[in-house]
């Protein structure tokens, strides 16, 4: 059965971007057909996946062309419109316009992964109401736990109104420092939640590392860049734990 994995949360900045591009790419590498989409309107993801295809995921959302018509190099790319999708998608069933949409490739793919927008609005509800898993990236910090809190209330109502078999596959930490106090803390806070909230941390944990901004500016994933730093090998280790490996 084809895994689409919906890697969210509603903070900016905390590693959805980055862990979407390099788990799409380390599945790749490992031999499954993976198709990664960009849900995103500011496009950071299909920038530095430097797909340069005509059509974009919003195509799809307004009807004007079928998904197979999108997909360029297994990417789907972004669009700035999609901060606008409220006034296309304004009809009863919204929610199930991406899920409606993937049903016509989903075959074609053992992974689908959905990078999503800071936001718990209508693409983040689309994303989770198509994927069998959500992933939820979080930086050790003082507030992530709030946010954790807040994203779980989202997650319940999907499954209690439109995704009654999604799973939470796990919290991955991201741009992680042992050394800090900050991070230990946190870690251990959010562990905890997690456990409250029936699901895990990942063991692996996503340093922080300079390689990653540097892979970003040359639109690299990081095993094709520095294929011997700490992100590549952490992202490796994401890889594998998610393959159960
Ligand atoms: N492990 C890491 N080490 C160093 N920098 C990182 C790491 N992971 C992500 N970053 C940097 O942190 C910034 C935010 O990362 P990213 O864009 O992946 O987050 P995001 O959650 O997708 O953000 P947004 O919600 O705004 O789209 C980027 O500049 C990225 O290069």
């Amino acid at each position: 059965m084809t895994r689409i994995i919906s890697i969210i949360n509603q903070k900016g900045g905390v590693g959805k971007t980055t862990t979407a591009q390099n788990l799409a790419a380390g599945l790749e590498k490992k031999g499954f057909k993976t198709l990664l989409i960009d849900l995103d309107a500011q496009c950071n993801l299909t920038y530095s996946v430097n797909v340069d295809s005509k059509y974009t995921i919003y195509d799809v959302f307004s009807d004007k062309i079928s998904i197979k018509e999108a997909i360029y190099n297994n990417f789907i790319a972004g669009s700035p419109l999609l901060s606008t999708i409220d006034t296309i998608l304004n009809q009863t069933g919204k929610e199930y316009k991406l899920k409606e949409a993937l049903s016509d490739i989903i075959n074609h793919f053992d992974f689908i992964i959905l990078d999503t927008p800071p936001a718990l609005g209508t693409i983040t509800i689309n994303a989770l109401t198509a994927a069998t898993e959500a992933l939820i990236t979080a930086q050790p910090d003082a507030y992530s736990l709030q946010g954790i809190s807040q994203l779980y209330q989202t997650i319940f109502a999907v499954k209690k109104y439109c995704n009654p078999q999604l799973k939470v596959c796990g919290i991955l930490l991201t741009r992680y420092n042992k050394r800090t106090i900050i991070s230990n803390n946190a870690t251990t806070s959010i562990i905890n939640k997690a456990k409250q909230l029936n699901t895990k941390v990942f063991d692996t944990k996503i340093r922080e590392c300079t390689a990653i901004k540097e892979s970003q500016v040359v639109q690299k994933n990081i095993f094709d860049y520095a294929k011997y730093s700490n992100a590549s090998f952490d992202y490796q280790k994401l890889v594998e734990e998610i393959l159960g490996e």
